[in-house]
């Protein structure tokens, strides 16, 4: 059993921002620059609690030189990926390019992609795949919108994706799945689920990939918790035993901000 304020964690916890489509590679770079700064000031282990950034495409090659020339030990993967290897795919990115880009991540089905892309969980399922061919990590992303809330059929609406997502997919080639639990109706809008919220469905997800696979596999697997996730409330929504890190949007694009949130057991052990 995770008792995080004595300070033991049954699972890396992993903090991650994602950049969405803001930051050129200038910028990125500025970012990423002061981001390590801020956690090499505070003296953060990274071994304790990872943290990942997912730029715009055009900014990794910059993160890549900046993380291997200066020996960063910040991670970083791409916000979405093709679900095919090569071809003609206009405008679409192959897994195989961001692995030689050094990207260990891919996101596959952030509600942005679902809802503007109309991507299915089908598709989700292909990208996954793709995802394990080129070994990246997928951080699969689920969760249901403000009406499902509000009907209380949220945990039947977030399992069905997890399950479309993953379905003919096994243990094995699974291994390391992130998966992010981000409520539509929480992104960007100030909103926050309440730690029981998180906790609720992070255990739920950790309980149906118990069911789908085996319970080493769900111990295993860190469940995420994103939407409006800020320094101010990381700490109680991290506090549920099953919520094992953050998935960052808007509070990412500040570096000291993203930094207090990695940093988030300095407030945990104050609490
Ligand atoms: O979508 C998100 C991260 O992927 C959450 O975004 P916000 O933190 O801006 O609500």
């Amino acid at each position: 059993m995770t008792n995080k304020t004595d300070g033991n964690f049954d699972r890396t916890p992993l903090i991650a921002g994602n950049w969405k489509m803001n930051m050129d590679h200038a910028q990125g770079i500025a970012l990423l620059q002061k981001l390590a700064w801020t956690l090499k000031d505070a003296k953060h282990d990274f071994q304790r609690v990872e943290v990942a950034v997912f730029p715009p495409f055009t900014d990794l090659r910059s993160v890549q030189s900046l993380v291997e020339g200066d020996g960063l030990q910040i991670v970083y993967g791409a916000q979405d990926l093709s679900d095919q290897d090569s071809g003609a795919y206009t405008g679409d990115i192959s897994g195989e390019f961001l692995a030689k880009l050094g990207c260990g991540y891919a996101l596959v089905g952030h509600s942005e992609r679902r809802t503007v892309h109309q991507e299915s969980d089908e598709l989700c399922r292909d990208k996954i795949r793709a995802a394990i061919r080129h070994n990246l990590t997928p951080m699969l992303c689920i969760g249901e919108g403000l009406d499902e809330r509000q009907s209380g059929n949220h945990v039947a609406f977030t399992l069905e994706q997890l399950r479309g997502s993953l379905a003919d997919l096994n243990e094995k080639e699974l291994e390391g799945l992130v998966v992010a639990y981000e409520p539509v109706w929480a992104i960007g809008t100030g909103e926050v689920a309440g730690p029981e919220d998180a906790q609720e469905m992070a255990a739920a997800i950790r309980e149906e990939l118990g069911t789908l696979y085996s319970a080493d596999f769900a111990r295993a697997t860190r469940v995420l918790y994103g939407g409006s996730v800020k320094s101010s409330n990381v700490a109680s929504i991290l506090a549920g035993s099953d919520v094992d890190g953050a998935l960052v949007g808007g509070a990412s694009l500040d570096a000291e901000e993203f930094a207090k949130i990695a940093r988030f057991e300095q407030h945990l052990l104050s609490n």
